[in-house]
């Protein structure tokens, strides 16, 4: 826990008096640190909602790690690595015969930077409509309703009296101890997202999300790509199913695993890395040569340049600031939301619980289904999931029932000529209500969504199958492994 000793607090009030005498105050009923997806969500509804709002980013851009260098560049680097790859690999066999086909890396990563400033000037436009005060700056804690503003280039200095505070200052990477990231041969996920060159061998510490989603974009686009994971198995959260199918067709695509190993060292020699790695259960060590290593462990929450310690926030071992279930910190009018705090790091988490914040600030209650948060990993097929896994039903000693269904039975992805994967369904034993939906497949990411609205309105798996879903979807064989949970499928 973060203590504010008697010393530091004189010269922070008095420090305070003088920023008081040359800066103008200015009053808002909500007052929001950080303008990524759970700070400017929760910016726009509280203006929705009639608060005179304001939010501070010290980025220079709105949309935080998520627009800036998370969700978005990623997705518009898989997006077009995918096509490339099947204007190389997967035209001829439909009759598109593509001759010289090349890949101009500085305009892809163009194509990627034009993606990122479209969204997040569109936030700016947005806070705009909406009423809403940006400060460009760093926004830090001088007592419970003062915060400062430090400008950034475009901004100005200000000290801002607020009613309510929001804390949404995300999370950073967390580094690899006695690895230097230089984002050019050792990079974060940061760097891995702007390479000018693609490198021939790719080392990725982490067989999480990113470590898999970067990895899916550079194997496409030529690179040899090893995973080293301390875990025997890969996909963080993923159901241990569907992770073994994730890692098989990854396999397939190229990619190399080495699971169970651990990393003990990795240092830059020039234009390579040396990374050394050990067999967990072996102990048996080995050198890997390799372009560039990307360092994907996780993330951590980030609270650096907040002054925390002014109002005495409680940080856990993990670096969460610490809230209750109405997202407040001991100070009440203070809360804290998305990846500074508990729960998954995923944007559309952070945008529910910017959301949730504000209407407890208005109407003394909000809401998020924290069994309701889908994930997605945009490979090719994508894997996406939402509830609870086979392990964790075992472990809970719940009773449940499996329904699956492979998509090499649908008729659509057949036509396509995409249908690697599965659609699986975990029931209640007993009373058929859905339990866990975990897909493997071309578009499971938009087909997860039919999943949580399942989940959320407590839907038995013969509410699905009953409904009637469009011949020839996808959507079609998630009917049918909900069938799958209780009867007899139909076309498998
Ligand atoms: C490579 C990558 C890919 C990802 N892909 C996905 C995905 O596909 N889907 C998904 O759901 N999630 C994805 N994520 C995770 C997602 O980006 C985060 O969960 C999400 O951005 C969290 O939102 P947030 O608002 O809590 O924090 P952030 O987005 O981190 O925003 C916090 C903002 O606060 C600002 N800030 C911090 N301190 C201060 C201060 N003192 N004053 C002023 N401003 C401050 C920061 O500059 C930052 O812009 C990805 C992450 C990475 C790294
Ligand atoms: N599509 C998405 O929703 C998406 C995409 C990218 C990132 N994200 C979010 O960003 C966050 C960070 O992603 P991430 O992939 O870095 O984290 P992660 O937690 O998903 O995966 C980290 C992996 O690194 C492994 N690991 C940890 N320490 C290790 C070590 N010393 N040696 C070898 N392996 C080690 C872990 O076992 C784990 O498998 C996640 O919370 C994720 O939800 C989401």
């Amino acid at each position: 826990m973060l203590r504010f000793n008697t010393r530091q607090a004189f010269t922070r009030s008095s420090q305070f008096v003088r920023n008081l005498a040359t800066e103008a105050t200015k009053k808002h009923d909500v007052v929001i640190i950080g303008g990524g997806p759970g700070g400017y969500v929760a910016a726009i509804k509280a203006a929705q909602l009639g608060f005179d709002t304001a939010c501070i980013e010290k980025r220079g851009a709105l949309g935080g790690t998520c627009l800036n260098v998370g969700c978005i560049p990623s997705k518009a680097l898989l997006n077009n690595s995918h096509l490339y790859h099947q204007i190389q690999h997967d035209t001829v066999k439909r009759g598109i015969e593509v001759s010289d086909v090349k890949l101009n890396v500085a305009n892809f990563q163009k194509a990627k930077d034009t993606a990122v400033s479209q969204l997040t000037g569109g936030i700016a436009m947005l806070f705009k409509k909406n009423g809403v005060t940006y400060y460009k700056g760093n926004g830090s804690f001088i007592d419970e309703h003062h915060v400062k503003v430090d400008a950034i280039e475009g901004g100005e200095d200000a000290i801002l009296k607020a009613d309510n505070i929001i804390v949404a200052t995300g999370s950073e990477v967390t580094p690899f101890p006695g690895i230097t990231i230089d984002e050019e041969r050792i990079v974060s996920s940061t760097g891995a997202l702007s390479l000018k060159e693609i490198p021939k061998k790719l080392t990725i510490i982490g067989g999480g999300i990113i470590g898999l989603e970067m990895g899916s974009v550079y194997s496409r686009l030529g690179s040899e790509v090893t995973i080293v994971e301390f875990q025997k198995a890969i996909g963080a959260s993923m159901d241990g199913e569907v992770a073994k199918a994730t890692q098989k067709f990854l396999q397939k695509q190229g990619f190399k695993f080495k699971l169970g190993t651990k990393v003990i060292s990795g240092e830059r020699q020039g234009e390579t890395v040396k990374i050394e790695v050990e067999n967990v259960d072996s102990g048996a060590k080995e050198t890997l040569e390799s372009d560039v290593l990307l360092v994907a462990i996780g993330r951590r929450p980030y609270i650096g340049g907040l002054n925390a310690e002014a109002v005495d926030l409680e940080v856990d071992k993990r670096g969460r600031l610490v809230i209750d279930s109405q997202y407040r910190s001991k100070h009440p009018h203070i809360r804290v939301i998305g990846d500074a705090t508990f729960g998954p790091m995923l944007a559309h988490k952070a945008e529910e619980e910017g959301i949730a914040a504000v209407e407890y600030i208005k109407h003394g209650h909000g809401h998020v289904n924290y069994g309701n948060i889908p994930s997605v990993m945009y490979s090719h097929p994508e894997v996406a999931w939402v509830g609870q896994t086979e392990e964790q039903l075992k472990e809970a000693g719940i009773a449940y029932k499996v329904g699956k269904f492979p998509f090499i039975a649908n008729s659509r992805a057949k036509t396509n000529n995409d249908a690697e994967g599965f659609v699986k369904f975990l029931a209640d034993a007993e009373t058929q209500r859905v339990l866990g939906v975990h897909i493997i497949g071309p578009n499971a990411g938009e087909m997860i969504g039919e999943a949580g609205l399942a989940l959320e309105y407590g839907a038995s798996t013969e509410d699905i199958a009953r409904v009637c879903h469009a011949h020839p979807t996808l959507s079609e064989a998630f009917k049918e492994a909900a069938l799958g949970t209780f009867d007899k499928t139909i076309n498998f």
